[in-house]
């Protein structure tokens, strides 16, 4: 428990006429360890020499500051209220209270208006607060707030919400009446005072402004817009730390008392004189409280006395860090008033609180805490799966859950999954992608991916072909030379002019790029290139050595000579492909050039039957089927897992190209087997045909010619 006494400011009020101001002085903090303002006032009073004057010339009050006229409403709320309602955040009471002469800016300073200047302690300790609670994620709060106006020594609910009426409250006994309960404990308790918990500033300016029509207010000779009564705007602060059990409870009293008046001045009648003579009272019980507790000897402090100052009990000599703010006129005609108001301030300063932290149990802060904790999780949770949501999945998250979806469905081991939206969906959309390829045999899916993978072997069969046509012209070459060598009827000039050539011969880059079809097998270079010099040999048989690039060759059914030279008509009619006109043309011209080295022809010829014979041509009736004759060149897995994963044909199957044989006599007998009909038709239930019959015609052919090893 700390001891802490009042602190007391004062605010001077803004003077129009400036010369009815009193004479005064202002002295902020005048030596330096005094931590207070002082305010001089000097009595306008003109002395009477001829029997002794006893009236003081000047009176000298200290305050903790004094807020001079030009301050403004921000100036009051940093000095006075900020630490205040800094410490109920941390679960301490506390109370600012405004007391002075009427119309000297007590509702000014206390309220003030909702625009953003003149915006006084209440709006901007709820603006305040509610930017505290954004700043301090650690923990959770509730707000509540409560109006509660005393009228005539009765007090009302300022803010009820709880009938609903069709029109505004026009008659103070529409409001719910406050009456005061005492527990066993001593501890006060208001009936029917409702605090509302607010959840954001507009909920709480909105009940400010409808407690604020509700008071009572009158035009009296001091003040156009006299508040006629007290009011407490009261916030309750409870604070947890997120997920802890124990909160605290503070409550923060912001009060505007009614302003004493002198009846006598004003002259004023009915109901203003009734409303001030409960002003008056009220007021001087507050002060018969303030002077016993300045009293280091009192016992008993009347605090039931009014209805006020039982409220106030906590804020005056209980647990709670209280302020008062005293609002001074400077006007010469209110020096009395003044005087007053400086001299109760003065009592005021020298109360002593017991400022202690409240760690409270009641049941109905916890409640507020807890819904305020449940929203916020509520909140997370939003934020999070928003966040999610937001996320898209990388390249490694789809691999990751294609494995775990393909270890779902072939093991009985149990899958851990990911709460997270977007992979859910990626799930669903994967079974979903299986379920029409399995239903839909139309599905673009599964042609795209038969496509695809046609598109593969296509690229393979392009490049063996390519290869396999250099390779061929690469041996023709050299039998060409071969024969060559035994005509030996070469002229001389043409010994010499190949000799040039030898010798200037261009560099194995160039040469490289020159072995041409169509060059290669013209009659007149062919004849003229070689001879039967043994150097001029030597070199005509390195030819092979220009074509590094030339890679062994598999495709053993199709020689180059199918392609190129005398099979060309046979090659038309086997592919039905009439593309190859022009290629034919040319190679028709080479074959009229060399007529006359007919040795050379059957040569050709008994190689190609003899390769022929190593390995038969197969072709289908619409596009050649070229069979491998290692199986190790052929990579023919490179489609299995496309298949594998969306289609229900193995890619495993034993009459699969990845298991080829290479024992040339084994595939053959595979072969034979494989093209019995029986297995043909099984074969053909097995695939995945899509009831095109163009398409599964190509399917058809294609695994097919999977099944056998070769390329479609
Ligand atoms: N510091 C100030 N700056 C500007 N205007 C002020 C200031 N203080 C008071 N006023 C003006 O003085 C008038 C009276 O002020 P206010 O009603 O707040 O006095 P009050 O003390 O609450 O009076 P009452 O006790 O009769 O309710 C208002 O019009 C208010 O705008």
């Amino acid at each position: 428990m700390v001891k802490n006494s009042i602190k007391v400011y004062a605010r001077l009020k803004p003077e129009q006429n400036r010369k009815s101001i009193v004479n005064y002085q202002v002295l902020h903090r005048p030596k330096e360890n005094l931590e207070e303002d002082f305010l001089v006032l000097v009595s306008p009073v003109q002395r009477i020499k001829d029997y002794p004057d006893n009236r003081p010339e000047s009176w000298n009050f200290s305050f903790f500051r004094i807020f001079e006229e030009s301050a403004t409403q921000e100036d009051v709320f940093e000095s006075v209220a900020r630490s205040v309602v800094e410490s109920a955040l941390d679960g301490y009471n506390g109370t600012i209270f405004a007391y002075g002469q009427t119309a000297t800016g007590k509702t000014y300073t206390i309220t003030g208006s909702l625009e953003n200047e003149c915006r006084g302690i209440i709006p901007r300790t709820l603006q305040f607060l509610f930017d505290a609670i954004q700043k301090r994620p650690e923990n959770v709060y509730s707000i509540e707030v409560a109006y509660l106006e005393i009228y005539n020594e009765t007090g009302y609910d300022l803010i009820d919400r709880k009938h609903q009426r069709d029109f505004a409250v026009t008659r103070l006994e529409d409001l719910p009446r406050i009456s005061i309960r005492e527990d066993e404990a001593g501890k006060l308790h208001l009936k029917n005072l409702t605090f509302y918990c607010v959840k954001n500033l507009e909920d709480a300016f909105e009940l400010l402004v409808l407690g604020d029509h509700n008071r009572v207010t009158a035009d009296t000779p001091m003040n156009p817009q006299s508040s006629r009564s007290h009011c407490i705007f009261t916030i309750v602060v409870s604070t947890k730390k997120f997920g802890a059990e124990q909160y605290k409870r503070a409550k923060v009293h912001l009060v505007d008392l009614a302003g004493s008046e002198r009846v006598y001045k004003c002259s004023i009648t009915g109901t203003i004189l009734t409303e001030a003579k409960h002003i008056n009272l009220s007021l001087h019980y507050l002060e018969q409280v303030i002077v016993c507790l300045g009293q280091e000897s009192a016992g008993h402090i009347p605090y039931r006395n009014s209805l006020l100052t039982s409220i106030l009990r906590d804020s005056l000599g209980g647990n709670c860090l209280t302020t008062m703010l005293a609002t001074i006129s400077l006007c010469a005609f209110n020096l009395e008033e003044t005087v007053s108001t400086c001299r109760f301030a003065q009592r005021v300063a020298l109360i002593r609180n017991d400022l202690k932290l409240n760690l409270e149990t009641d049941i109905q802060s916890e409640n507020a805490l807890l819904r305020a904790e449940n929203d916020r999780l509520k909140q997370q949770i939003k934020a999070l799966t928003r966040q999610t949501i937001s996320e898209e999945l990388t390249a490694a998250d789809k691999k990751n859950l294609d494995h775990k979806i393909g270890s779902f469905l072939e093991s009985n081991k149990q899958v851990i999954w990911d709460y997270n939206p977007k992979k859910v969906e990626y799930c669903f959309e994967s079974f979903k992608r299986a379920f029409e390829l399995s239903k839909d045999p139309k599905c673009y899916l599964k042609k795209l991916e038969y496509y695809k993978d046609l598109v593969i072997q296509r690229d393979k069969e392009i490049s063996l072909l390519i290869d396999r046509m250099k390779r061929e012209r690469n041996q023709r070459s050299t039998q060409l030379n071969d024969d060559r060598f035994t005509t030996n009827n070469i002229e001389n000039d043409n010994q010499k002019m190949i000799q040039n050539s030898l010798s200037n011969r261009t560099p194995l880059k160039k040469q490289k790029r020159k072995p041409k079809i169509s060059n290669e097998t013209k009659p007149d270079c062919s004849t003229n290139v070689y001879d039967n010099d043994p150097t001029s040999r030597n070199k005509s048989i390195s030819i092979d050595t220009f074509m590094p690039e030339l890679l062994p060759c598999n495709i053993v059914n199709l020689t180059l000579s199918d392609l190129t030279e005398d099979k060309d008509q046979a090659i038309d009619q086997r592919t039905g492909d009439k593309t190859d006109d022009t290629n034919q043309q040319s190679l028709r011209k080479s074959e009229r050039g060399q007529k006359n080295v007919k040795k050379k022809h059957n040569h050709n010829n008994q190689i190609e039957s003899k390769v022929k014979q190593q390995s038969p041509v197969e072709l289908s009736s619409a596009k050649a089927k070229i069979v491998t004759r290692e199986a190790s060149f052929v990579e023919a897995d490179y489609s299995a897992p496309i298949y594998q994963k969306f289609l229900s044909f193995s890619a495993n199957n034993p009459e699969t190209p990845l298991i080829l044989q290479e024992n040339k006599a084994e595939r053959d007998d595979f072969e034979r087997k494989s093209n019995t009909e029986a297995k043909d038709k099984q074969f053909e239930d097995s695939l995945p045909l899509t009831g095109d019959p163009e398409i599964d015609e190509e399917i058809i052919a294609f695994y097919k010619a999977k099944r056998s090893g070769g390329i479609y």
